[in-house]
Parts: structure tokens; sequence; C-alpha cells
């Protein structure tokens, strides 16, 4: 008869992921420093920071692969380390830089982990949905790059696991590859897979993530969705295009107190403040009021870029 699994005392049914006060430490470097943070089961989480901020590390905790110096982990309910037998086939793991035999052909690969997996995808749709049908039958060590990175991609959700761990997954990829992964991964959401991906590019955070939790030596500095995370605090700015040499003065006076509007350029307009829909039906109601067609209207917002740099004074690519 199987071993009962103890559910760790952290667990919460609607989380696939829960991190509390989680601590690492590799001789005097303190890698993950009292990390929080909790994926719902279904979600998709980004961890996002720059090199070095302990996304691995965290990452590979929640696999079972190292052990924490303080602070507990929960993967679906259970201990990764002491219930890891369990966990296996319920979570995808496609590692930072492959982890594959060299020799072993990319078809081969596929089907060999398909092979251990009850309910597996059909191999044959994951190599073209990745496009790696034309390397199908070359060995680990000769594909490039992107292809081991795809193939890696490949084994994690071939046994249509609950949860996935992806590190950095699109790393290295071109352009088009990386679009694949992303709808790759999409797709995973849509069919209620939770996934916890590492990244330090703030485009892939923006558009695969519900959830962002931005580190950044070993501490969570901000997290929130996407549009929170680029809202909070932003002096959005909206800028439009009109003939030149309009008295921004009457507009200014139809806007809420405190609202800029600014002709940097003639005949290239800028409000600054926060650019509520309210606002927004102001600016263009004042426009067809004087009669002037606004071109160009644009509202810029900030990006998780400019969030990271505001709260640690660095750039995030750095
Ligand atoms: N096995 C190890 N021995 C010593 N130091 C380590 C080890 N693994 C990680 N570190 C250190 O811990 C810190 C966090 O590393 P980690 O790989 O988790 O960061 P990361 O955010 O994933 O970075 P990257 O994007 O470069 O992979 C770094 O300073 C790293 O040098």
């Amino acid at each position: 008869m199987a071993r009962p699994v103890s559910p760790t005392s952290a667990t919460r049914p609607d989380l696939a992921v829960r991190v509390s006060g989680l601590v690492r430490r590799f001789g005097h470097r303190t890698a993950v420093d009292g990390l929080d943070l909790e994926l719902p089961v279904g979600g998709v989480l980004a961890l996002l920071g720059p090199n070095g901020a302990g996304k691995t590390t965290t990452v590979e905790i929640c696999e079972g692969f190292q052990t924490p110096d303080a602070g507990s982990v929960s993967v679906l309910g259970l201990d990764p380390i002491a219930d890891n037998d369990h966990l296996r086939s319920r979570i995808g793991v496609m590692l930072q830089g492959g982890g594959a035999y060299p020799g072993a052909r990319a078809e081969e690969m596929v089907r060999l982990c398909a092979a251990y997996c009850a309910d597996p995808i059909d191999p044959d749709w994951l190599l073209d949905a990745l496009g790696l049908r034309e390397v199908a039958r070359t060995p680990f060590r000769r594909l490039s790059g992107g292809q081991q990175q795809r193939l890696s991609l490949a084994c994690a959700i071939v046994g249509r696991p609950e949860l996935v761990f992806l590190d950095e997954p699109t790393a290295g990829l071109d352009a088009h590859a990386r679009i694949v992964v992303w709808e790759l991964i999409d797709r995973l959401r849509t069919d209620g897979v939770s996934v916890l991906l590492t990244t330090h590019m703030m485009d892939e955070a923006e558009e695969l993530a519900d959830e962002v939790v931005i580190i950044d030596h070993g501490r969570v500095v901000a997290a929130g969705t996407p549009a929170t995370l680029t809202s909070q605090g932003a002096e959005n700015e909206l800028r439009f295009s009109a003939p030149r040499g309009l008295d921004l003065s009457m507009l200014e006076l139809a806007l809420p107190e405190g609202y800029v509007c600014t002709e940097p350029t003639p005949g290239k307009y800028l409000v600054v403040g926060s650019v509520t829909p309210q606002v927004l039906a102001t600016v263009t109601a004042w426009c067809a009021k004087i009669n002037v067609l606004a071109t160009d209207l644009r509202v810029e917002t900030r990006s998780l870029e400019d969030v990271f740099l505001d709260l640690t004074g660095r750039a995030l690519r750095s």
C-alpha cells in the first residue's frame, strides 16, 4: 500500500505553490532572503528579476532539487522533498539550459518522457507544435540552443502536468521561437495548468503572467498583476497631435486640478497626470468644442522595467 502523503501545514487547496519566508544561503551569500509567494491553481506567475536575483534557486527549491535553510514550501499541497515521489508525475520541470541525454534524439526523448506518463500528450503533436519535426532524428547535443530549449519544454509538459516550472523558457530563442513558446504557455493556461516561470524579460512577464513577483537580492520588491504594477504611482502621460498654438489654459481649466498641459514641440501636445477614462473624455470633448481634430492620441504608461528602476535604482537587464 502506498505511504500516506502528509500535506504540509501550509496547505491551501486553492494554491498550486505557496512559499513562506524562504531562505537559502550559499556560504556567506544569501541567494533567497525571506521570500513569500503564492501561485493560485490555474494561474501563471512570473518571477521577474535580474541575473543573480534568486529566481532559479527559488524554483529549484519548489521542484525539490534544493533544500531551504528556513521557511516553508508547499507544492500542490505537498512537501517538494519529503513527497517528491508523489509529486513527480503531477509536475513538469523545464530546467535552465536543457538537462538531457546528449546522445538521445529529440523524438526519442519526447517519447521516452511520454512513456513514463499515464495519459501523455501525443509526442508527434508536440514535436509539430514546437517546430521540432525537422530535427526529430537529431541527437540532443547537435540541436541549437533554441531547439534544446523547446525540446526541454516538450519533455516538461508531455505528461499533462497540473503544474509546470519553466526556468527562463525563452532565453536565447529567436523572435519566432519565442512566440511559439508563448503560445504554448498560453495554451497551458487555457487548459487550467498552473505555471511558475522565471524571466528577466519584462515583456515576457507582461505578456504571459496573471501575477508578477519582482525579486532582487532574493527579496520580493513588488508583486501584483502587470497592470497594477505598472499603474501604481504612475504619472501617466497622454500625448496627441493637433494644429499648433492651442490655448492650453482652457484645457487645464477643464481638467481636474494638478494636470499639466504643454506643447513640447509645435503641434505635439502632452497632458501629464493620471489618465483615467474621464480625463481622456475631457481632452477629446475639449478638442471637439474648439473644432480641432486630435490625431496620434496615445496614453503612455510605465513598463515593468520602469517599475524595477524606480524600486531599486537599477535597470532590470543589468
Ligand atoms: N550552487 C551555488 N553555489 C554558490 N552560489 C550560488 C549557487 N547557486 C546560486 N548561487 C548564487 O545565488 C545567487 C542567486 O542565484 P540564482 O541562480 O538563483 O539567480 P537567478 O535570479 O536565477 O539568476 P539568473 O537569471 O542569472 O539565472 C547568485 O548570487 C548566485 O551566484
